[in-house]
């Protein structure tokens, strides 16, 4: 997809492309930053093509299987103000879907950053992570392998391999890409700890600190997948399912918030960086530069990002083996 080309007609940037999924919105954010042009000038042309394929829809008049799948933008243009009794308008519209680019590309590049910078300091969960996947889906794809299919480890596949999720755990629990909560307001007073929460205050939580208690965690700073095959029933296959990411049960951590207003998109942050990190491991070797410490000295921009960003060698290891 050349990017000198202005994507404002559906041919070029067609709405079947526009699935909410990392990948896409990454390419989509990339996309705006590179014709340096605004979200408005970008996302009106794709809200006014998806209100042709709603209408198309409602008239039972689609024109492909793919149109019949509701995108994010469509829930948009359904939607009525309950209180004011209008629609929302495309300014409103472009904020929205603004918001979706943000919070659903920066947050999962952020936290997979932090996870391979981990895998470079600490080579002993790396390995421990290769054997797994090893185990799972046989010995790394040889350079140069063309069937795409058989290069990239499959969903059904991640689901076999306890202990990557566990190191996207850690990962979130150690670096979570937020260190607070979008802020919420207080609908009615309420009493905590003998304190009083006014209706209308604005409240945050601590997300950073509550993955680093030491009351709850042991040796907190250490990146330390492991702790999260404590989470199992005995006779299970390790796997760290049973942890309660969302906190309905216990909050020991809260990467993606909890409660009503918990990510949207925490399932698929989770499928995506195990994904991601799965075919990352399983196809290269990560190895720190020499004289280049991972420094692990943290940022603030729209999310905690790595102070000194990641640097490290990358050798195919499919070049060294046989198949
Ligand atoms: C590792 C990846 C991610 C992390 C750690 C993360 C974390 C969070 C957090 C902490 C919140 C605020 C929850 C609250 O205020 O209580 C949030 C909200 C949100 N996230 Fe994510 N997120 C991630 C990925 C994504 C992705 C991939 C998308 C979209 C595709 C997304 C879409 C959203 C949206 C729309 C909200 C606002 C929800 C609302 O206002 O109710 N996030 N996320």
């Amino acid at each position: 997809m050349g990017v000198n080309a202005p994507f404002t007609t559906e041919s070029q940037f067609p709405p079947r492309k526009y699935c909410l999924n990392a990948p896409n919105l990454g390419l989509l954010r990339t996309t705006i930053n590179l014709l340096r042009q605004s979200q408005e000038d970008v996302l009106i042309p794709l809200i006014r093509s998806r209100r042709e394929v709603v209408k198309r829809r409602q008239q039972g008049k689609t024109e492909s299987d793919k149109e019949s799948v509701v995108a994010y933008v469509d829930t948009l243009l359904d939607l009525e103000l309950p209180d004011e009794k209008r629609k929302l308008n495309e300014k409103e519209m472009v904020s929205l879907c603004g918001e979706f680019l943000d919070a659903g590309t920066d947050t999962t590049s952020t936290a997979l950053q932090w996870i391979m910078a981990n895998l470079v300091k600490y080579p002993h969960v790396q390995t421990k992570l290769y054997e797994e996947i090893h185990g799972i889906v046989g010995p790394s794809p040889q350079l140069g392998e063309k069937n795409e299919s058989m290069v990239m480890i499959k969903e059904e596949d991640l689901q076999r391999m306890p202990y990557l999720k566990s190191v996207v755990l850690e990962g979130l629990r150690r670096h979570p890409p937020g260190h607070f909560v979008l802020p919420h307001t207080v609908t009615n007073d309420v009493e905590l700890d003998g304190y009083l929460v006014p209706k209308g205050a604005m409240i945050n939580f601590m997300v950073a600190d509550i993955g680093l208690d030491p009351k709850v965690w042991d040796e907190p700073m250490e990146f330390k997948p492991e702790r999260f095959f404590t989470n199992t029933i005995s006779g299970g296959n390790g796997a760290p399912d049973l942890f309660d990411i969302t906190g309905s049960r216990e909050i020991k951590m809260m990467p993606f918030g909890a409660g009503r207003r918990i990510c949207p998109a925490a399932g698929m942050a989770i499928l995506h960086l195990e994904f991601f990190l799965a075919n990352l491991v399983w196809n290269f070797e990560w190895t720190a530069v020499e004289g280049d410490a991972i420094d692990l000295s943290e940022k603030q921009e729209f999310t905690i990002v790595m102070k000194y960003p990641l640097r490290a060698h990358i050798s195919a290891r499919g070049l060294s083996q046989t198949q």
